[in-house]
């Protein structure tokens, strides 16, 4: 039977890009959130996967340059995305489980101009009605965006991500939360996406197929590889055997 988690997957066209975390920590008020995080990673579809408070979110947000390591280096094509915050917005875009942490301006061609803006492109405004018009949406150029159901302000946080063409796209749970319909609508318009994809989920089913998966636990690469999706998996089922729900340790 297909799956909608199949429309997912991007086309496997494009650039490949180099992402290098070398020797990351990443601490939050004296507790290690990432240790010792080394990765060198250059497929087209990577998942990141990992149990809720694994680190999943804090690698996403290093790898976006929004939060640079405490120690260690982040770098994608050489670039620290922390650092050279112009360069990043070509280099990487993310897409959050909560679009409304996301959006900050009122109508549609606003919001999906801004990022355009701040790359410094000619006409922001014509570009961002161009990327409407691909999209089909160019009827919404003026809604107020909180008049938009969950799944059409993601759309609108996609579409103002993909103006700005970065070499790779962070999805971090996007769709949790929306419903089957509009999580296929979704996935079918980041099917057009021919950059590099990370991926983050808790869930395997979400990384099936992906070129690469990395594993965290407990803030370190418990395991990377095509196979690690399996072992996940059974080590999910093992400890959901258990009763480690009471576990505080962290
Ligand atoms: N800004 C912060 N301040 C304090 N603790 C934080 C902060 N950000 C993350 N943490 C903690 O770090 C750990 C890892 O968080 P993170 O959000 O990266 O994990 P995750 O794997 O994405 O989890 P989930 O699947 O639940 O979203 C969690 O225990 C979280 O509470």
């Amino acid at each position: 039977m297909r799956d909608e988690r199949d429309d997912v997957r991007v086309k496997d066209t494009g650039a490949v890009t180099q992402i290098r975390f070398d020797a990351v920590d990443h601490v939050i008020d004296g507790r290690a959130i990432l240790s010792g995080v080394s990765v060198d990673l250059s497929a087209r579809r990577i998942g990141v996967i990992g149990r809720n408070g694994s680190g999943k979110t804090t690698f996403a947000r290093l790898l976006a340059g929004l939060v640079a390591p405490t120690s260690g280096t982040v770098t994608i094509d050489g670039i620290d995305p922390a650092k050279d915050r112009r360069a990043a917005l070509s280099l990487v875009g993310i897409l959050f489980q909560n679009p409304d942490h996301q959006i900050i301006f009122p109508t549609v061609i606003e919001e999906v101009a801004f990022g355009l803006r701040q790359q410094g492109v000619d006409d922001p405004d014509a570009r961002a009605q161009a990327v409407l018009d691909r999209f089909g949406k160019a009827h919404w150029r003026d809604a107020h965006v909180h008049s938009l159901s969950q799944g059409q302000k993601q759309l609108v946080c996609l579409m103002s991500i993909l103006a700005m063409t970065p070499r790779i796209l962070i999805l971090d749970e996007p769709f949790a939360g929306l419903d089957i319909p509009t999580r296929m609508q979704l996935a079918r318009y980041l099917s057009h996406y021919d950059g590099t994809l990370v991926h983050v989920s808790h869930d395997p089913r979400d990384l099936a197929g992906y070129d690469h998966v990395l594993w965290l636990e407990r803030g370190a690469v418990k395991g990377q590889g095509a196979d690690v999706l399996d072992a996940f998996t059974d080590e999910m089922m093992r400890q959901g055997g258990g009763d480690d729900i009471s576990d505080l340790s962290r």
